[in-house]
């Protein structure tokens, strides 16, 4: 079994209350490491709202909240981490901001030298994308699985894998040593529902 983990990225808009019961139909399927509240376009205070109903939600299950972009709210919801990505605040910032404790995470796109300049920084993750075609965002960057064996072999802070993922193409970004698989539509959109397709997700990364 490969100690790959899943970690939920939200749709970019929901309608919380309805999103709310999907996020706990997702958390019933099987394990989930983290969740990040990732909504785009909206004012601050509505995203601190949804925060507040879904965070618990989080806790309940013992999967860790972040924000994305947003280190100063992270700060004042007391959230377990935030996302931040190249054109974001820098990690340095936001680690100030946050504080040692928290989870700070960053975007490295197919980039080596940003995922060692943020490891050395202190990142506690480096995230790498987009690895397959997505309709969540428009990316200017794609990224080869060989990215994931390189950093896995030579660096100890865990590397997530992001961009288009799905039940179907997951398996080369787990075998290539994924510590984390970030995974929006390919849950929210599944078919047969966010439940089963975190329990597929989990058997795929039973198998490899
Ligand atoms: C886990 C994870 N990886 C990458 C991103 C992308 O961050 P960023 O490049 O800042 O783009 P936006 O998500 O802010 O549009 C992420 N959010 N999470
Ligand atoms: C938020 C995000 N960041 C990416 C990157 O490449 O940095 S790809 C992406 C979208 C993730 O959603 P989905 O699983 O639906 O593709
Ligand atoms: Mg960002």
């Amino acid at each position: 079994m490969a100690d790959t983990r899943l970690y939920l990225i939200s749709p970019p808009r929901i309608d919380t209350e309805a999103f709310a019961a999907q996020l706990t139909e997702a958390l019933e399927g099987g394990d989930v490491a983290s969740f990040q509240l990732r909504l785009k376009g909206i004012p601050d205070v509505d995203i601190e709202r949804a925060a507040r109903v879904l965070m618990p939600i989080c806790h309940k299950y013992d999967v860790a909240f972040l924000i994305n972009d947003n280190p100063k709210l992270v700060r004042r919801l007391k959230a377990d981490g935030v996302h931040v990505g190249q054109g974001d605040t820098p990690y340095a910032a936001a680690r100030e901001i946050v504080g040692p404790d928290a989870i700070v995470g960053v975007t490295c796109h197919n980039s080596r030298h940003l995922a060692m300049e943020a490891g050395e920084a202190g990142a506690d993750y480096v995230a790498f994308g987009a690895f397959f075609p997505t309709n969540t965002k428009d990316v200017s960057h794609q990224a080869d699985r060989e990215i994931l064996s390189w950093w896995t072999e030579l660096f100890e802070v865990p590397c997530v894998a992001i961009g288009g993922i799905t039940v179907e193409n997951c398996r080369e970004l787990i075998e290539a040593g994924a510590d984390f698989i970030a995974v929006s539509g390919g849950v929210w959109n599944h078919p047969d529902g966010p439940r089963e397709a975190v329990r597929q997700f989990n058997q795929i990364i039973q198998e490899v």
